[in-house]
């Protein structure tokens, strides 16, 4: 598998997924490849996390993510069920120090400055962005990484999320410093409530047009 950042900049996307039942993972993630957008962000916000990491990433043509780890614990948790990438909400360094024993990249969610200052202390060049839009979004974003430009090579790297939408994907993919978004939109129970994942592969397909739009 390559980098995780190098395919999440690639695909410019992270469906951020939230599961009830862990016997959707499976169809939800062949909608997710045959919408040609082979990245799930599974967060644990529900008890079917572990489970559903386990059989996205069982797959092997899927970048899994585990989404809302918010302990040391679930950082384990994660890795053991195949998940590559662990990302967060906020920073914890309790997060990021399990991950960087494991090895496992990972992105923490930063809001402020002194959030992004503490994931550099921890040589992270690459973060969440959380919650984007009630931040202010693009305006904010780009205030924050201002001073930052030169703080690692290359510049810092974000994923913003939260608020993120068909409406303004573009302008956060516009911004240099921006890897991908991520997003529920394209993955949100009511698109496979009545048990089809169609509406969902066209959804996945839609995001995946608009975000490659910009190439
Ligand atoms: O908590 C929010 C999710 O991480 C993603 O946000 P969203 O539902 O606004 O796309
Ligand atoms: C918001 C986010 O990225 C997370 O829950 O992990």
């Amino acid at each position: 598998m390559p980098n995780p950042f190098e395919t999440l900049a690639h695909h410019k996307l992270a469906p951020v997924i939230a599961l009830d039942d862990a016997a959707h993972a499976a169809p939800l993630a062949a909608a997710l490849v045959a919408g040609g957008l082979p990245v799930a962000e599974v967060t644990f916000r529900t008890a079917a996390a572990e489970e559903s990491i386990r059989t996205m990433a069982a797959r092997g043509d899927l970048l899994v993510i585990a989404g809302t780890v918010l302990t040391a614990e679930q950082v384990d948790r994660a890795a053991h069920a195949g998940a590559v990438m662990v990302v967060s909400p906020g920073f914890s360094p309790k997060v990021v120090e399990r991950c960087q024993k494991l090895g496992l990249p990972v992105c923490p969610g930063v809001a402020t400055p002194t959030d992004l200052q503490a994931a550099l202390d921890c040589g992270l060049g690459t973060m969440k962005f959380f919650p984007a839009e009630a931040l202010g979004g693009v305006k904010t974003l780009k205030a924050i990484s201002a001073p930052y430009a030169s703080a690692v090579e290359g510049g810092v790297k974000f994923m913003p999320t939260g608020g993120v939408g068909p409406g303004n994907l573009l302008d956060y993919l516009a911004l240099p410093s921006v890897v991908a978004c991520g997003g529920s939109w394209m993955v949100a129970p009511k698109l496979y409530a009545g048990g089809d994942f169609a509406p969902v592969e066209a959804a996945v397909r839609e995001a995946v047009t608009l975000a490659q739009s910009l190439d």
